[in-house]
């Protein structure tokens, strides 16, 4: 799969910042079942598209990384679970 320019994704999503190989992002929930919440729905989507984020979670806060392993880079496939991550979270 194509790698994207980490920098040019970010531009377009709301809150994002690309790394060298990856795109970031800091959540923040009301509490911890929010937060919960928010990663457990992302937990199914990411799943069924055999696309996993790294993250971690310390009571509200979600710290997101995405990145595409096997392409060494971000890819289409990144945006789509930024976007998800987007729609999940509001
Ligand atoms: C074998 C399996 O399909 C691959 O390892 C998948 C699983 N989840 C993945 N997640 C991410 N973020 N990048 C990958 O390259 C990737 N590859």
């Amino acid at each position: 799969m194509k790698c994207l320019d980490p920098k040019d994704v970010a531009q377009n999503l709301p809150g994002w910042t690309g790394g060298d190989d990856f795109i970031t992002k800091v959540f923040k929930f009301g509490d911890f079942a929010e937060a919960f919440g928010f990663m457990t729905r992302i937990a199914i989507i990411a799943d069924k598209m055999d696309h996993h984020p790294e993250w971690f979670n310390v009571y509200n806060r979600v710290d997101v990384t995405l990145t595409t392993h096997d392409a060494g880079g971000v890819t289409q496939k990144d945006v789509t679970l930024a976007e998800a991550m987007e729609t999940a979270a509001t």
